[in-house]
């Protein structure tokens, strides 16, 4: 896990300064800068509207930067150089269009031709995703899920080296997000470099090495998830049972500890504490021995964090 940025002998696979893009009145993005590194799996969540289309667009050279600079594989997105590193980018748009009268394999020989990518390629791409029993069948048959399948194997033809996925688990079945995310793990194990959108907070926070979060066209927050956690000096939360012969000493014992907004429901107790405070509960926990039944403790989940940010 990574928390800081990539350092100078990490070639930064995606290199964002500055970038800003105003449609009008509208700050779509308004002065991003990011560095992602090669083999990361990247994170980018906000809410409705924050910016995270436009500025994977921006990345990938379709949308034209109001003003800063932009570099793939050191490439600047709109510069001369960058359509032979546009080959090495695969990118799943959020809405992908695909052709209802066309087969799944025909499809992705169309996007193919389009990439010029090897056809020979598809029909492992196919299998990859899961297809190759639907590869005859008219797209118009697929369901949302397949389709969305489908549109995650166009963004792999041509064995990207950087993948631009937006929202790619909309629709998905929960196999289908288990298998889609298992991809991304041995395709990360090959050194490709990952962005991926997703509003689905708690599937993205143990598969992402870092994430930014973005607000109003600004990055808000970035880091990894423990990072953030860390950060925002979120409390823990503990869950714990007594024995019925316990409650008392551990009642006793919690009420010397820095725990707050807890509640005692029978002989189970739901209450937070500040990480800083993590030994020293347990320290006093252990010291009650067997009048302890059972304890949790949780982890800010990057929804809290999310909501942490004002969200
Ligand atoms: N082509 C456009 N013309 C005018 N405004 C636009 C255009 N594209 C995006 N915007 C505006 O820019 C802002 C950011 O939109 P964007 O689609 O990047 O957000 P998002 O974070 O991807 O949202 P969502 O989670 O809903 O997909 C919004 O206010 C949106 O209305």
């Amino acid at each position: 896990m990574k928390d800081s940025m990539p350092s100078p002998t990490e070639a930064a696979a995606i290199s964002v300064r500055g970038a800003v893009k105003h449609y009008g009145a509208v700050r779509a993005v308004d002065g991003v800068d990011l560095e992602i590194g090669s083999g990361e799996v990247f994170g980018l969540i906000g809410h409705n509207g924050a910016g995270k289309s436009t500025l994977f667009k921006m990345m990938l050279g379709l949308v034209r930067a109001t003003a800063g600079d932009i570099r793939i594989h050191g490439a600047p997105v709109r510069g001369s150089g960058f359509r032979a590193v546009r080959r090495a980018i695969g990118y799943l748009p959020e809405n992908v269009v695909l052709y209802d009268n066309l087969t799944g394999l025909e499809t992705l020989r169309y996007f193919a031709r389009l990439k010029g990518a090897p056809l020979a390629h598809c029909p492992a791409v196919l299998e990859r995703v899961g297809l190759t029993h639907a590869a005859g069948r008219a797209v118009r048959e697929y369901s949302k899920g397949m389709r969305q399948r489908l549109g995650f194997a166009q963004a792999l033809l041509g064995r990207p080296q950087v993948l631009f996925l937006d929202e790619p688990t909309t629709g998905l079945d929960p196999e289908a997000i288990r298998n889609f995310y298992a991809t991304l793990r041995e395709l990360r194990a090959d050194g490709v470099t990952m962005i991926v959108t997703s509003h689905i907070l708690a599937e993205l926070q143990e598969r992402v090495d870092r994430l930014a979060i973005l607000s109003g066209g600004r990055v808000q927050a970035l880091g990894s998830v423990q990072g953030l956690r860390e950060q925002m000096a979120l409390p823990l939360r503990m869950e714990l049972a007594t024995t019925e012969a316990g409650a008392a000493a551990v009642r006793a014992a919690l009420d010397t500890l820095p725990v707050s907004g807890h509640r005692w429901q029978g002989a189970l107790f739901d209450g937070q504490f500040p990480r800083e405070a993590k030994m020293a509960v347990l320290a006093a926990l252990a010291g009650l021995g067997s009048a302890i039944q059972d304890f949790r403790i949780h982890e800010p989940s990057l929804e809290d964090v999310f909501f942490g940010f004002g969200h």
